[in-house]
């Protein structure tokens, strides 16, 4: 088969809420806020985006049906063990990260001085070199539930490549 023929595309989205008492973790790096994402594990949704995208580039289902969130087992877990876990799943099934490029949609904290600390944690998770891993971070204009800092979104897109 070409080339093109084994390129798979896959695309990711996650929000978690925003809220008091929580740390705030993004792309496996901690960020120091007043509110952190509520989740059952970790709440990372960047990570969570970029697992729910290899998984659809694999065709393997989403990232609940991996991880049910009401097993006491992922409470609490760091989401970089979870990407980590369906990199190697879809491994196993022949499948091969390409490239990653991802959004954060996120009013608040500032993003831009961890951008450096979050690209490099999350091509060390995905074993990718930096320059095929991106993260971009926009504000929502003040709009809605995002721009009123109710909440964090997260976007992904990868490309992973199928055999030899
Ligand atoms: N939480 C955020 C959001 C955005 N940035 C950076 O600011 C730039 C402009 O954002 P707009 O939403 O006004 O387009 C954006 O390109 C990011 O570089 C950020 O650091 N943290
Ligand atoms: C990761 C899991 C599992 O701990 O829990 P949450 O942290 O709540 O995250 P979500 O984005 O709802 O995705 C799937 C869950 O099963």
């Amino acid at each position: 088969m070409s080339e093109i023929g084994r390129l798979r595309v896959g695309q990711g989205y996650d929000v978690h809420r925003l809220v008091e008492g929580r740390r705030l973790i993004l792309g496996g790096v901690h960020i120091p806020s007043e509110l952190g994402l509520l989740g059952h594990s970790d709440a990372d949704a960047l990570l969570h985006a970029i697992t729910d995208a290899i998984l659809g580039a694999c065709a393997m289902g989403d990232i609940g049906t991996h991880f049910s969130d009401t097993d006491p087992q992922f409470e609490g877990a760091d989401s970089g063990v979870l990407l980590k876990n369906v990199i190697e799943k879809a491994r196993r099934k022949g499948f091969t990260l390409i490239n990653i490029d991802s959004t954060l949609i996120c009013q608040s904290p500032k993003l831009a001085p961890h951008m450096a600390a979050m690209h490099s944690s999350l091509s060390s998770l995905c074993g990718l070199p930096l320059d095929a891993v991106n993260i971009k971070a926009k504000t929502n204009e003040k709009l809605g539930y995002l721009g009123r800092k109710e909440a964090i979104e997260a976007q992904a897109v990868v490309l992973m490549v199928k055999g030899e």
